[in-house]
C-alpha cells in the first residue's frame, strides 16, 4: 500500500517549489513536529536540497524518552511523519497521512542528532507514495529508523472543517497553498 502502482513516474519539482537550499520553516507554530512555540515538541527545522526532497535534523531530548535515556518509538515515528509531510507539501497541494509504516533498526539515545531525509517515489491521483530515513550522528551515519507512507490529498477545507479555521488563517505559512 506504500509502493506506487507500476508505471508511476517519479515526481518532478513543482514550478513554485522553494528554490534548492531553501529553509522550509514551520507550517504551524504549535505543531508537535516543527512548531517553534511547542514547549516539548521535536523542533524539526528542515530545508529542501532540490525542491523535491527534505533534509532535517532532530535532536532527541529528555521529553522524547520511552525507556530511560532512549527515544520513544512513537516520537521517532512522529519525526518521520513530519519530514514526509514537509516533503509532500513541496508539491503545493495539501496532504494528510493515511498510512505510515516504520522500521526501528537501532536504539536512539537521548542527545543524538538524527539526520532525517524524506522523498517522494510517485504520485497517482490523490495518493502520494513517500519514504524517509533517520541516521544517527551524520547524514551518512547508521540508519536508525526507516519509514514508508501513503499520504492522501485533501482540500484545504479539511483543516478548517476538522480543526481551527481561525488559527489556520491567523498563522503565517511558509507552506501556503492556494487550492
Ligand atoms: C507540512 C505538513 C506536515 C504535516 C506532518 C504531519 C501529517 C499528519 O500527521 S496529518 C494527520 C494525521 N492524518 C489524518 O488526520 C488523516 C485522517 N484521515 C482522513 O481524514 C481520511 O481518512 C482521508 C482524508 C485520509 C481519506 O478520506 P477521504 O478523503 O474520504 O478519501 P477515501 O476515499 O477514504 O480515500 C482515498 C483513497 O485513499 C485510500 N486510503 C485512504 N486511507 C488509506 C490508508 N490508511 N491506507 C491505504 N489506503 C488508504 C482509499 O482506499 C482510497 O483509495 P481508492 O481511491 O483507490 O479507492
Amino acid at each position: 500500500m506504500t509502493t506506487p502502482p507500476s508505471g508511476t513516474e517519479p515526481p518532478k519539482p513543482h514550478p513554485d517549489a522553494p528554490a534548492p537550499g531553501s529553509a522550509l520553516g514551520t507550517h504551524y507554530s504549535g505543531c508537535f513536529g516543527c512548531g517553534v512555540d511547542h514547549p516539548t515538541g521535536l523542533h524539526i527545522s528542515a530545508f529542501t536540497p532540490d525542491g523535491l526532497s527534505v533534509e532535517a535534523e532532530f535532536v532527541v531530548g529528555e521529553p522524547h524518552q520511552g525507556a530511560p535515556l532512549l527515544a520513544h518509538g512513537g516520537v521517532l515515528a512522529t519525526a518521520m511523519d513530519e519530514v514526509i509531510g514537509m516533503s509532500v507539501w513541496l508539491f503545493r497541494k495539501p496532504y494528510v497521512t493515511g498510512r505510515l509504516e516504520t522500521d526501528f533498526l537501532l536504539p536512539v539515545p537521548v542527545g543524538t542528532t538524527l539526520h532525517l531525509r524524506a522523498w517522494c517515489n510517485g504520485i497517482s491521483g490523490r495518493k502520494a507514495y513517500l519514504e524517509a530515513e533517520g541516521r544517527i550522528g551524520a547524514p551518512d551515519g547508521p540508519v536508525a529508523v526507516r519509514a514508508a507512507a501513503l499520504f492522501i490529498e485533501v482540500e484545504m477545507e479539511h483543516f478548517a472543517r476538522h480543526g481551527d479555521a481561525e488559527a489556520i488563517t491567523a498563522e503565517h505559512h511558509d507552506f501556503e497553498v492556494n487550492p
